[in-house]
C-alpha cells in the first residue's frame, strides 16, 4: 500500500529524507493511535496483525502484514499487545535478532507479575533490544492531540544505541523523553500509571481524620449535650452548623501544616549545624506534599466561605432572632450597643476576609500557567511570606473569633473545650516557633548554614554529603 493520504502528511521530518519505517505489532486501540500520530510526523508504518486481511479501522497509508512478514520490514518495531498474549514472539526470534522491541505494556495491578513485562519480552526475545517507552502515555491523548497534561514519556533500556532510537521517535512526535536509564528501571515506569494520586494520599487521609475528629467532637459539644442535659433536640446542627466548623478547623489545622515542616526543617538545620545532611524520610514526604496540602486547605476554607454566607438565610437563625427581638419588646428591655463586640465581630470578619483573599492568592500561584510566569524568587515570596501572612491572618481570625469566650472556663462542655481551641493549637506552635526562627541572631546562624557554612566544618567519616533533597524536589517541581 502506497503512502498517499491527506492525513498523513509529514510536518516534522525534510520530505526530501527517506522516510524511516516503524512497525507496529497489534492493531489495537493503542496501536492504531500510535501509528496515526507517527504518520502524521512523517514515518512510515507497517502493521503486524493476526489476521492481516481482516484489520479495520486502520489509519490510511499504513501497511499491514502478517506479525512475521512485518517483522523483517523494519528495525524498530513497537509491541502494542497486551503482555499475556507475548507468547507469539518467540517464534518470531530469527526475525528479532538485533532489532529494537519497544515495549509500551501496562499491568492492571502493581506487582502484577515478579519481573516487569519488559524484562519478561528480553527473556522471551533474548536476541533483542528491548526498551521501554511510551506506557504513560494513552491512546486517547495520543489521538486527541490533548497532551498538554503530560508530554514526558519515560523510556529506559539497555542498549543506548537503541533508546536513542527510540527517544529520536519520542521527540519528532512532539514529546519530552525521559531517561531512566536501564531496564531495571521498566517495573517503576510500569508502576507510575497504576499509582492514585501518590502525592495527594496523605492530605487527604490526613483531612478525613481531621473532619471526622472534629465532626464528632463538635457533635458531642453541639448535640449530645444538650441533649443529655436538658432533653434538647439539636441535630439539625449536623447539616450547616457543625460542618461550618469543622471545614474551617480543618483548613486553619492543613494550613499550619503546611508551614510546620518548613520549621521543623530549620530547627534540624540549627541543631545539626549543616545543611548537608539528609532529612528523615518523613519530613521529605511531608514537604513535597505540601502542595497539595495547601490545595486541600484552600477547598476546605472555600466549604466555609459558602456555609458562612448561608447563615442569614437559615431558618435557625432567623427564628433565633425574632425570638429575641419579641422576648425584647415583652420584657420591654433594650440590648445596649456595645461598641467592642461591635468591634471585635467586625474585626473577626475582616481578618477572615483577607486571610480568604490571599489563600485564593496562594492557589492561583501555584497554577503551572501562572507559576511559569513567576521567577523562584518572585514564586518563593508569595508561597513563604504570603503564606505566612495567611496563617497569621486566618489565625487570627479564629482568635477574634473566639473573643471574650476565648479561654474561659465557661466555654468548657464536660471539661472539652471548644473545637476552635483546639485548631488554635498546631498554628499558634508554627507562628511562635517561626517568630523565633526570624530572631535577627538566629536567622543569621539559619541563613549562613543554608548557604553552605557548616558548624564543625571538618569532612565527615563516611564521606555522606546528601544534598538537601526536598529543596531540590522543589525546584523541579516547577
Ligand atoms: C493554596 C496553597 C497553594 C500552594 N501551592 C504550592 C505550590 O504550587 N508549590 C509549592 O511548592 N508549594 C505550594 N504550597 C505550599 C507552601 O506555600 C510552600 O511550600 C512554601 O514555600 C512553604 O514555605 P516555607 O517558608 O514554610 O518553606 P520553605 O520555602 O521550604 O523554606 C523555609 C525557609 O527556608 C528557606 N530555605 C529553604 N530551602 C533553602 C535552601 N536550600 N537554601 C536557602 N534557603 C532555603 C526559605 O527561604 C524559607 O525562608 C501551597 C500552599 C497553599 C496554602
Ligand atoms: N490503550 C491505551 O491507552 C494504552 C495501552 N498501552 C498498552 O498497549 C498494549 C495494547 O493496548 P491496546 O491497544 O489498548 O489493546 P487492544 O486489546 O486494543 O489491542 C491489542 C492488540 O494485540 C493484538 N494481539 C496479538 N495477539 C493477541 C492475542 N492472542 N489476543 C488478543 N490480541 C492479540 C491484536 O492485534 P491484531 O488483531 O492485529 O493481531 C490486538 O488488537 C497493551 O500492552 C497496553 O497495556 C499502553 C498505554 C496506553
Ligand atoms: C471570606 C472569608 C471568611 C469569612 C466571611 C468568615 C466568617 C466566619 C464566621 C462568620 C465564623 C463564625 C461561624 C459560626 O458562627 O459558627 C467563622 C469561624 C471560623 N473561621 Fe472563618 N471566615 C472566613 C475565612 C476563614 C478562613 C480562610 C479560615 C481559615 C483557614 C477561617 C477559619 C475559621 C475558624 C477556624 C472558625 C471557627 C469555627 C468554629 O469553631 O465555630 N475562616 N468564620
Ligand atoms: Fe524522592
Amino acid at each position: 500500500m502506497e503512502k498517499t493520504s491527506t492525513d498523513a502528511f509529514p510536518f516534522t521530518m525534510n520530505s526530501s529524507e527517506k522516510q524511516e519505517t516503524v512497525c507496529i505489532f497489534g492493531t489495537g486501540d493503542f496501536g492504531r493511535s500510535l501509528a496515526l500520530k507517527m504518520l502524521q510526523c512523517g514515518y512510515s508504518i507497517v502493521f503486524g496483525s493476526r489476521n492481516p486481511q481482516k484489520s479495520s479501522l486502520l489509519p490510511n497509508g499504513a501497511e499491514v502484514l502478517s506479525y512475521s512478514e512485518a517483522a523483517w520490514k523494519s528495525d524498530i518495531i513497537i509491541i502494542a499487545v497486551h503482555r499475556e498474549h507475548y507468547g507469539f514472539l518467540t517464534e518470531l526470534t530469527e526475525a528479532l535478532k538485533g532489532k529494537t522491541l519497544v515495549d509500551i505494556s501496562n499491568n492492571l495491578k502493581i506487582n502484577q507479575y515478579p519481573e516487569s513485562n519488559a524484562e519478561y519480552l528480553a527473556q522471551l526475545v533474548p536476541g533483542a533490544h528491548v526498551v521501554k517507552a511510551f506506557n504513560t502515555i494513552s491512546a486517547w491523548a495520543l489521538q486527541s492531540g490533548a497532551l498538554d497534561a503530560n508530554r514526558q514519556v519515560f523510556v529506559c533500556g539497555n542498549d543506548s544505541k537503541a533508546k536513542q532510537r527510540v527517544m529520536d521517535i519520542v521527540r519528532t512526535l512532539g514529546l519530552t523523553p525521559m531517561d531512566q536509564g536501564s531496564l531495571m528501571a521498566a517495573k517503576e515506569i510500569e508502576n507510575y500509571p497504576l499509582q492514585l494520586f501518590p502525592t495527594w494520599k496523605f492530605p487527604f487521609y490526613l483531612s478525613a481524620f481531621l473532619c471526622v475528629f472534629f465532626f464528632f467532637y463538635c457533635v458531642i459539644r453541639d448535640v449530645i449535650y444538650p441533649y443529655v442535659n436538658g432533653g434538647k433536640d439539636s441535630t439539625f446542627r449536623m447539616a450547616i452548623s457543625i460542618p461550618n466548623r469543622v471545614f474551617p478547623i480543618a483548613a486553619l489545622t492543613l494550613l499550619a501544616l503546611v508551614y510546620l515542616p518548613g520549621v521543623i526543617a530549620a530547627i534540624l538545620q540549627l541543631y545539626r549545624g549543616t545543611k548537608y545532611r539528609r532529612f528523615p524520610d518523613w519530613l521529605d514526604h511531608w514537604m513535597l506534599c505540601r502542595k497539595q496540602l495547601g490545595l486541600v486547605a484552600l477547598g476546605f476554607a472555600s466549604l466555609h466561605v459558602l456555609y458562612t454566607l448561608v447563615i442569614p438565610i437559615r431558618y435557625y437563625v432567623r427564628w433565633t432572632m425574632k425570638n429575641r427581638t419579641i422576648t425584647q419588646a415583652t420584657a420591654k428591655r433594650e440590648d445596649p450597643f456595645s461598641t467592642s463586640t461591635a468591634w471585635l465581630s467586625d474585626s473577626y470578619v475582616a481578618l477572615g476576609i483577607l486571610g480568604f483573599f490571599l489563600f485564593v492568592l496562594l492557589g492561583i500561584t501555584s497554577l503551572p500557567s501562572v507559576s511559569n510566569t513567576v521567577n523562584w524568587r518572585e514564586f518563593r515570596f508569595v508561597q513563604s511570606k504570603l503564606g505566612y501572612l495567611t496563617l497569621i491572618l486566618c489565625t487570627a481570625h479564629t482568635m477574634v473569633y473566639g473573643g471574650k469566650r476565648f479561654l474561659s472556663p465557661s466555654s468548657l462542655i464536660w471539661y472539652l473545650p471548644s473545637a476552635y481551641v483546639i485548631a488554635l493549637i498546631i498554628p499558634c506552635i508554627v507562628l511562635v516557633i517561626k517568630f523565633i526562627l526570624v530572631l535577627p541572631c538566629i536567622d543569621k546562624t539559619l541563613t549562613r548554614i543554608r548557604q553552605g557554612w557548616e558548624r564543625n566544618a571538618k569532612p565527615t567519616l563516611n564521606g555522606e554529603r546528601y544534598l538537601k533533597q526536598s529543596s531540590v524536589h522543589l525546584d523541579s517541581e516547577l
